[in-house]
């Protein structure tokens, strides 16, 4: 079925992916010069990645490097080559790769582990913007589990989960902060995955994606399911360093839950709660190496396969992680989602505002519509879908 439809590759002047690494990445380079006082060397690697990404080869990582082994196997094949040859989906995440390591983040000294992104992380998840969200959850009604009442009160924290996904930074360095109001689902899965979680209440696996304010409303959500018992235990994949900009670390998953505990009313009930379902066991976080991994899930490695088989349902939020879910080519709109996640090991349900070339699981007309009355719909983060396989 892979072989079917054409991968999206990133070299094709005026798609999407061409503007990603020609207008996106310098400016992203730009501002990495503004938000830390990088040094001469630092700033002479970063140029010579944007030089390396639109005109020359592929280099592999230095041998030393503590994830060397690793890429050699992802990128088998593509090192020595052009970068323009390389995926969408492969090139632009082996570019944050190796974006860090211009940095040295992964060198001794004093920039090692030091997140890139932290301080636009940071001036988000501080800002008044995610008071006024936080603020919000007071206005929320108690409702019991199980109730129409509750259903509603599922359905707004899904949601805003959702579309909390539009909140990306990377997203922002050329879209603009403001992507229209929220619209219209394009898939509308939510009544099917509320009648399969309150069938089989266990484990939970969410595949979070941003930080700040999408991780918070994730973590809302989470806390809905753990809290009402639709879900026993729940664990929360992030990656495990700074990646595509603003996607959600470990030490952005504890900033998150600080950051509820210290607010008011029910966003410090909901973190109070959290913090301790940290401490309990309940919700786990896991930073596995392969969030940061090239590839779509259909390569994914067997631990992190028995991961997914064994939980109730398995959470796809974002944009990347519905490419790496169904596979990023250019399939037609209509391929039912089930076709597309016939490789996934368990039930799978995608979260997604659409910021790429890729979509599946539309009917005809919708997409019809769409073509003829908006032509960047795919691009625009104006559209979100929620499609599962239960
Ligand atoms: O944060 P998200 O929803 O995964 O979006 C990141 C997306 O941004 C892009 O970098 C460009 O929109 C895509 O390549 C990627 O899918």
């Amino acid at each position: 079925m892979a072989g079917s439809s054409a991968e999206v590759m990133w070299d094709v002047p005026g798609s999407f992916a061409w503007g990603v690494f020609h207008e996106r990445h310098p400016r992203l380079i730009h501002q990495l010069g503004t938000d830390l006082p990088l040094t001469a060397e630092q700033r002479h690697a970063l140029g010579e990645l944007l030089d390396e990404t639109l005109t020359g080869t592929v280099r592999p990582l230095p041998a030393d490097a503590p994830d060397a082994g690793r890429w050699a196997a992802w990128g088998a094949g593509r090192y020595g080559r052009p970068w323009g040859e390389t995926s969408f989906l492969w090139a632009e995440s082996y570019f944050y790769r190796r974006l860090l390591g211009a940095l040295g983040y992964f060198d001794q000294g004093t920039w090692h582990g030091l997140d890139p992104f932290g301080p636009a992380k940071a001036a988000e998840l501080h800002g008044g913007a995610v008071d006024a969200e936080l603020a919000g959850l007071d206005d929320l009604p108690e409702s019991a589990p199980g109730s129409a009442g509750g259903r509603a009160l599922g359905d707004a924290l899904l949601t805003a989960s959702l579309w909390g996904n539009r909140a990306d930074l990377g997203f922002r360095i050329t879209a603009g902060r403001g992507s229209g109001p929220d619209g219209p689902l394009l898939a509308d899965g939510r009544e099917a995955i509320w009648k399969h979680l309150a069938a089989r209440p266990g484990r939970v696996c969410l595949v979070a994606d941003n930080a700040g304010p999408e991780l918070l409303p994730d973590l809302v959500l989470v806390d809905h399911l753990l809290h009402t018992g639709l879900a026993e235990a729940v664990v929360l994949h992030v990656k495990p360093h700074p990646y595509y900009v603003s996607d959600a670390t470990p030490a952005d998953t504890y900033a998150c839950l600080r950051r509820l505990r210290s607010a008011s009313g029910a966003a410090a009930e909901v973190g109070e709660r959290l913090w301790r379902e940290v401490e309990s066991g309940c919700l786990v976080v896991r930073a596995h190496p392969f969030s940061c991994a090239p590839l779509g899930y259909a390569d994914m490695p067997d631990d992190l396969r028995r991961d997914f088989a064994a939980a109730t349902l398995t959470v796809m939020k974002g944009d990347l992680n519905y490419r790496r879910l169904v596979g990023d080519r250019h399939w037609p709109a209509t391929r039912p989602f089930a076709d597309a996640v016939a490789h996934f090991p368990g039930p799978v349900a995608a979260l997604r505002t659409l910021k790429s070339d890729v979509a599946v699981g539309l009917d005809a007309a919708t997409e019809a519509r769409l073509d003829a009355d908006e032509p960047g719909w795919r691009t625009s983060g104006r559209h979100a879908l929620i499609q599962a396989r239960l």
